[in-house]
């Protein structure tokens, strides 16, 4: 090897291992032996708010001060399990010694764990061995938000912020692209996660109950009220967490009353003299774009400020076909274990179809293929041309989404949903209930995109 392929070779190296080090799920320091930080990672770097110059060549004592890690040098052995306190964080992290040829040269410290929950979610799952995750949990963690690419990466870096905090939130995104299971997420994650988490759906419930659905209602305010009353999902959601879906959807009048909720903290159920104080943390989700419904006046301005505290913005998956194969894999697992199959991958040529298609349904959507294809598959690697709709052959230019003019966008979308629904409907000899299931969505949704679509 001449000196120059040499060169290239160990640059080529050296930024493979400086990507393997700079990966945002653990961090990684290291010292000499005299305490001279000469390494740390990216990970570190954002939890000490601090950039490179900052910290390198300088004493860790000097950059976190209740750091043991100059105590390895001196006693070479390791330790693991230890808590580390960094800017309010506590990380669960191992220490050991450096050493070339036998002489300790320094210490390094990695944390074992992004963060405490995921330490306590892992510790859950391995009390627990052989036991399926449906009997152990209900709720969505951050575990089960699958995606790696960039702008998966920066939803799970906001939701781990928001969770930090009671601060009421609004998700955005299309239709299937996580938005439930972010809100989730964030409620097991936060103080509230021994709280409940109550999820509604503001489209689905027909005007005139959603008032008494919400906020509950007192004895004989109507009639046909229950005796004794009724809460209504705020106080059901007290001390925990109330997800407001949909809530583009929500009818004027009522966003003026939530509002006074949000601002006040307290609910009045239907015919109550006096209300009743909550503490509920709120998040709101829509795939609707609100801000547009404000300018149009069909949101109220001062309640989109309210909910929009803090936004994290779903990616569709058009925009992160990189993740797919991750998605797949997972996705099938997820199914196999629901249905009882045994597929174990997709062909190349699924792949291929699956990074040119653009998604209306998102990962929902490819969820439901999915299922679809390893129903019709005879082999375990799955062929998603098997199926017997294809939405990938609707005729528009499925490779570049950007060229679609907005309004054929919405009507493909459209009648994407309609044939999907139809398909289903049709294997389920019209049960809506087990469309609605096999389709992985709400009764109700699905009779809202059914009237939507104009599907009798
Ligand atoms: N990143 C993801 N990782 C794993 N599963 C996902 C992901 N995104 C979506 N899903 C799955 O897709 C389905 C739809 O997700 P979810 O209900 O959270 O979407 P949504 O954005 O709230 O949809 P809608 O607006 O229609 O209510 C669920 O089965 C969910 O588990």
């Amino acid at each position: 090897m001449n000196r120059v392929v040499a060169k290239q070779f160990s640059f080529r190296q050296y930024d493979r291992l400086k990507t393997i080090l700079d990966n945002p799920f653990e961090g990684i320091m290291a010292i000499d032996n005299t305490g001279t930080i000469f390494f740390i990672n990216s990970f570190f770097l954002e939890i000490l708010n601090y950039t490179e110059n900052d910290v390198l060549d300088k004493k860790i004592w000097d950059i976190i001060p209740n750091c043991r890690l100059f105590e390895t040098v001196g006693q070479g052995y390791s330790i693991w399990g230890e808590t580390l306190k960094i800017n309010a964080r506590e990380f669960l992290v191992a220490r050991f010694p450096l050493k070339i040829d036998g002489q300790i040269i320094g210490a390094m410290v990695k944390t074992l764990f992004p963060d405490q929950t995921i330490a306590k979610e892992i510790a859950q799952k391995l009390a627990r061995p052989g036991k399926p995750e449906s009997t152990v949990r209900t709720l969505c963690t951050c575990l089960d938000i699958m995606g790696e690419t960039p702008p998966m990466l920066y939803v799970k870096k906001l939701a781990r912020k928001a969770s930090r905090t009671s601060s009421t939130l609004l998700i955005t995104g299309e239709s299937g692209t996580g938005k439930e299971i972010v809100a989730q997420a964030i409620h097991t994650r936060s103080v509230r996660r021994e709280g409940p988490f109550i999820s509604v759906n503001c489209g689905a419930i027909p005007e005139n109950l959603l008032e008494s659905e919400l906020f509950g209602y007192v004895e004989g305010a109507f009639t046909g009220a229950k005796k004794g009353g009724n809460p209504g999902k705020f106080e059901l959601a007290d001390t925990g967490t109330i997800l407001l879906d949909e809530i583009g959807d929500m009818p004027h009048y009522m966003q003026v009353k939530l509002l006074r909720v949000l601002q006040e903290r307290e609910v009045w159920r239907i015919g109550a003299t006096s209300p009743t104080k909550l503490d509920v943390r709120v998040i709101a989700s829509t795939h609707m774009d609100l801000k547009q419904l404000v300018k149009e006046k069909k949101f109220r301005e001062d309640l989109y400020y309210r909910l929009n505290v803090l936004e994290i913005n779903m990616p569709p998956l058009r925009d992160r076909v990189e993740d797919l194969p991750l998605l797949v894999d997972a996705l099938i697992t997820r199914i196999n274990s629901r249905i009882g199959a045994d597929a174990k991958g997709i062909t190349p040529e699924s792949l291929k179809i699956m990074k040119a298609y653009y998604w209306p349904g998102n990962v929902r959507e490819l969820e439901n293929i999915l299922e679809q294809a390893i129903n019709w598959s005879q082999d375990s690697i799955i062929d998603i041309r098997n199926i017997p709709i294809k939405p990938w052959e609707n005729g528009c230019d499925s490779g570049n989404s950007t060229v679609i003019e907005s309004q054929s966008f919405r009507s493909h979308i459209s009648d994407t949903e309609r044939d999907m629904i139809l398909h289903v409907l049709e294997q389920t000899n019209g049960n809506k209930a087990k469309a609605a299931r096999l389709l992985n969505m709400q009764r109700s949704v699905l009779y809202r995109k059914m009237e939507k679509l104009n599907i009798m």
